[in-house]
């Protein structure tokens, strides 16, 4: 669904990516792993236009979309969960949902209000709440929820879980399981990795800018030594 090849960015003069090739096929969830400052977040920025590549290609369905500005990625079916979250304070959970809604790319409306709220029940008691009087965890969620009423055909979460509590990050990882069998493609940055790779069908690990490491999250899980000697774990 989408592939990207050979990604240079920049940040200013601070060369990040160096030349990152992957794919990410339709329905298919994987996993981006690698230690802080690695260049995870910059390859997902890249790909959703929010920096664009000096370098390299990124296409979706076959077409070139390098360049094109997040709104235009995002109409494509690409939902994005930035790390920090990214919803509005100031409106109710219902606003905050309502307003993202879309119908996908096919037009059809899977994902509705009622339905992100049945998957997250904690958001239906607090639907007149400003999203600045939520939790952490439901914020989370809010964000998730907000990318699911797109109806993405790939949902990119980034550190979805983090600094959570083990029970809030529990139901955050049982949901991105369902959205994972509804046959949404992911691809799911977490520092968690075993728990990346139980919840992917591939993984990709990156370091300095690189993609170092690929292959089945399945086989990465049963030998983890390479895996740890990149991770550092
Ligand atoms: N806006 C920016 N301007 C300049 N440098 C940046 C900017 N954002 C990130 N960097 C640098 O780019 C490198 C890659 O950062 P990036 O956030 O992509 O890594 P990451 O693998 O996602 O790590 P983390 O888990 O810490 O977010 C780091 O050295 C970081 O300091």
């Amino acid at each position: 669904m989408i592939r990207f090849d050979g990604l240079h960015t920049f940040y200013g003069d601070s060369h990040i990516l160096h030349g990152v090739s992957a794919e990410i096929p339709v329905a298919t969830a994987v996993g981006l792993l690698g230690r802080n400052g690695m260049g995870k977040t910059t390859l997902i920025r890249t790909l959703m236009g929010y920096v664009r590549p000096a370098q390299g290609r990124v296409q979706c369905d076959g077409r070139e979309v390098a360049g094109l500005p997040p709104e235009k990625m995002a109409r494509l079916g690409i939902g994005y969960v930035p790390e920090g979250r990214g919803i509005f304070p100031n409106l109710s959970v219902r606003e905050n949902l309502v307003m993202a809604a879309r119908p996908g790319i096919d037009g059809k409306k899977a994902w509705t209000c009622e339905r992100v709220l049945a998957t997250f029940p904690r958001l239906a008691e607090r639907l007149n709440n400003g999203g600045n009087q939520l939790s952490g965890g439901e914020q989370q969620m809010l964000s998730i929820g907000r990318a699911l009423m797109t109806n993405p055909r790939l949902l990119i979460l980034d550190e979805a879980t983090e600094g959570l509590a083990p029970l809030i990050v529990a139901e955050i990882w049982r949901v991105i399981a369902g959205i994972r069998t509804s046959g949404i493609a992911t691809l799911i940055v977490d520092r968690d990795w075993r728990r990346v790779l139980a919840h992917t069908d591939r993984a990709l690990v990156m370091e300095k800018g690189q993609i170092v490491l690929h292959g089945a999250s399945a086989a990465l899980l049963a030998d983890p030594q390479a895996l740890a000697e990149r991770l550092g774990v």
